[in-house]
């Protein structure tokens, strides 16, 4: 069985070596589908009988891995020295740095990465991360799928 939970974040980024609009800076209303794969848990008085996972574990568990930390931040990449100087500059400003450039594949490679320790023993019913979906818009998305196809920044 697949279930999927769906979470929403505002953060800003730019892609700085970008041909048009995305090197500047901008944000996005971004949308987070989790999917996990497991049994149906079938256990008499369990909380989570006759599912996969409860549902707001789940947003529990993706607010404080990542939610929380991109919701209103500026999400920049490390080699965007320009606007890490600039962001360095501002007291108190919420800043993520990156060792990718904040696009959607990379964004979602990260979620995924970042979510799926945290899944896969909640339950012992087998829970699987199978993908996490990231909309940029509600237009444009990524999808990271296990086992992950990612290629590891260079340093
Ligand atoms: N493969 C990718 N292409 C682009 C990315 C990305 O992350 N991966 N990101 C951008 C921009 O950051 C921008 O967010 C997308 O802009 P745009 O293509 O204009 O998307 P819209 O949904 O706003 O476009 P509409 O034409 O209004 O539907 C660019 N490319
Ligand atoms: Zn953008």
């Amino acid at each position: 069985m697949r279930i999927t939970r769906r979470l929403e974040f505002d953060a800003g980024h730019r892609i700085p070596d970008h041909r048009s609009q995305c090197r500047h800076l901008h944000g996005h209303r971004y949308a987070l589908e989790i999917t996990l794969s497991g049994e149906v848990i079938e256990r008499n008085g369990d909380p989570a009988n006759g599912m996969v996972m409860d549902f707001g574990d789940i947003k529990t568990i993706a607010l404080r891995e990542v939610v929380e930390l991109w919701d209103h931040a500026f999400l920049v990449y490390a080699g965007d020295k320009q606007v890490r100087d600039f962001l360095e500059s501002m007291t108190d400003h919420k800043t993520v740095v990156l060792d990718v450039v904040p696009t959607a594949e990379n964004l979602a490679t990260l979620a995924f990465r970042l979510l799926e320790p945290h899944y896969k023993h909640a339950y012992g019913n087998n829970l699987k991360l199978v993908q996490v979906r990231l909309f940029e818009t509600p237009n444009c998305w990524a999808d990271a799928i296990a086992p992950i196809d990612f290629v590891e920044p260079k340093p």
